[in-house]
């Protein structure tokens, strides 16, 4: 970033002149003031790179404009010219926090390095703002999309591969899968970044409006179009549109979105003219686009064009996995937002939300969080504070104290026991487990048969000769009487 603008005070005219002509040659734009309240007044109405300010000055002095400037909150660089050399001074000058100072009488050479010194600082400065805000957006995005489930890894996986072409995406899955979220994965990891994300939901327009919001219009289109509108092509352009529940879009605009995809130009409603675009577009829909192709209600052509690569976003009921990590996300978001201390669930509450069936997938788990968050005031959230999701889970048959299904309760004892998973070296685990659940459920069916295997093949459901085979590997004991 190049240095442009510099402002010299000083109430010695001869200083002035000097400063300002050597400054002009090299190019800078040099506004000069005689005073303090001079300075005070174009700092405050002008941009500049770097002020030169003496010491000494009619209304106030270096100083006193170094704490002024300051309290603007203006980071204006200013470096401060004194007539002795003392290191009073100079500290007070530095500690006030000015950029560097300097000793009159000096030589042009070290205003020509200071001026290289601020250069080389401003670059620096400029370059970490870029990558601070390239580590913002990635941090927000792998922040943003969690789960570590085979099928989101598989997500991940195809996001990589498509997002740095210009290919159309569709993002298929139910509602609260997280389909507008993959859409921005894609965009901010796609060349794209630094231009428009715009997102649009055909189905919450009416279906009149939609036309006029994806390709605008001219003024006088029709009545009540005073000025003239871009749509979200236009708005978009460079970047990538999202197109949430493509499924609701009517036939005639699936016409003109497919003419879109092939001659890559819009026509504003009113207008004559074509206007190129360049946009990627990502389309979502929780519908089966490929029945509705069949029932000719989304056109075929479009289907293919749009379909170029799929996305299917797994239920949060088929990706329990993925729950706990959900979870705890959603816990350290909700009280960073709410400004409350930290929280965690208990055992119980982490069975209980990742054996619900979450209809709203990881929304309604997301809202489920919140809500709880706001509601309790213990560090521990436990089933109690899920009243919703107790209810219907028990149902009709709650009986027991902690009513928990077998599921939850397995699930919360797998947890507390296989903690340290990732590092237990055994490859047997599967059996290992299975055998500590079969085992019980066969002694107790034994128990209720009083030892009859044939009934007791029966209440279980399995082959005689099976029940007898895993009586002996199990190395269950016989009831004697
Ligand atoms: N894997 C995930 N990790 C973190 N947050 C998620 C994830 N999936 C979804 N979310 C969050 O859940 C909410 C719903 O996600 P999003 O709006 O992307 O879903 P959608 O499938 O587009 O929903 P709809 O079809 O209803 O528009 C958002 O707040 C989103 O941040």
């Amino acid at each position: 970033m190049l240095l442009n603008r510099i402002l010299v005070a000083d109430d010695e005219e001869s200083m002035r002149w000097v400063l300002s002509k050597a400054l002009r040659k090299k190019g800078f734009t040099v506004d000069l003031a005689r005073d303090g309240e001079e300075a005070l007044r174009l700092i405050q109405s002008n941009e500049y790179d770097l002020a030169i300010l003496d010491i000494k000055m009619p209304g106030f002095t270096g100083l006193e404009l170094l704490d002024k400037v300051r309290e603007l909150k203006h980071d204006l660089l200013m470096v401060i010219m004194t007539a002795e050399a003392s290191m009073k001074n100079a500290v007070e000058a530095m500690k006030r926090g000015a950029y560097d100072y300097i000793t009159k009488p000096f030589d042009l050479d070290v205003i020509d390095a200071i001026i290289e010194k601020v250069h080389k600082a401003r670059e620096i400065t400029s370059q970490m703002t870029i990558l601070r805000e390239e580590l913002k957006e990635r941090y927000h995005l792998e922040k943003n999309i969690i789960g570590n489930s085979p099928a989101m890894r598989e997500v991940y996986k195809t996001i990589g591969k498509v997002a740095p072409s210009d290919v159309t995406v569709l993002v298929q899955g139910e509602s609260g899968t997280g389909k507008e979220l993959i859409a921005r994965a894609i965009h901010f990891n796609s060349k794209r970044i630094g231009k428009p994300f715009i997102a649009l939901n055909c189905a919450a327009i009416p279906k009149d409006l939609l036309e006029s919001e994806l390709f605008g219009f001219e003024k006088g289109a029709f009545t009540g179009a005073v000025e003239r509108k871009l749509g979200k092509f236009e708005q978009a352009n460079g970047g990538t549109i999202f197109l949430d529940e493509i499924g609701d879009m009517p036939l005639d605009l699936q016409a003109k979105i497919l003419r879109v995809l092939q001659e890559k130009e819009v026509t504003r409603t009113g207008g004559s003219q074509n206007i190129a675009v360049d946009v990627r577009i990502v389309a979502a829909t929780n519908q089966n686009l490929e029945e509705l192709v069949r029932k000719k209600q989304f056109r075929e052509d479009l289907f293919y064009r749009l379909n170029v690569v799929p996305i299917q976003l797994v239920p949060l009921r088929e990706r329990k996995e993925d729950v706990p990590l959900l979870v705890d996300y959603f816990l350290q978001n909700a009280c960073a937002e709410l400004e409350v201390s930290p929280k965690k669930c208990s055992p119980e509450a982490m069975a209980l939300l990742t054996t619900h069936s979450w209809p709203g997938n990881v929304r309604e788990l997301e809202n489920t969080i919140k809500r709880a968050v706001i509601l309790s005031s213990d560090p521990l959230l436990t089933p109690s504070d899920f009243p919703g999701l107790r209810a219907r889970q028990t149902g009709s048959e709650a009986t027991a104290a902690d009513d928990l299904s077998l599921e939850a309760l397995v699930d919360m004892k797998l947890r507390a026991s296989l903690t340290n998973l990732d590092k237990m070296e055994s490859g047997d685990i599967y059996n290992l487990v299975l055998k500590q659940i079969e085992r019980p459920l066969i002694r107790f069916v034994l128990e209720k048969t009083r030892g009859n295997q044939v009934k007791g093949a029966e209440i279980l459901g399995i082959n005689r000769n099976t029940l007898r085979k895993k009586i002996q590997e199990l190395g269950i004991e016989l009831r004697k009487d």
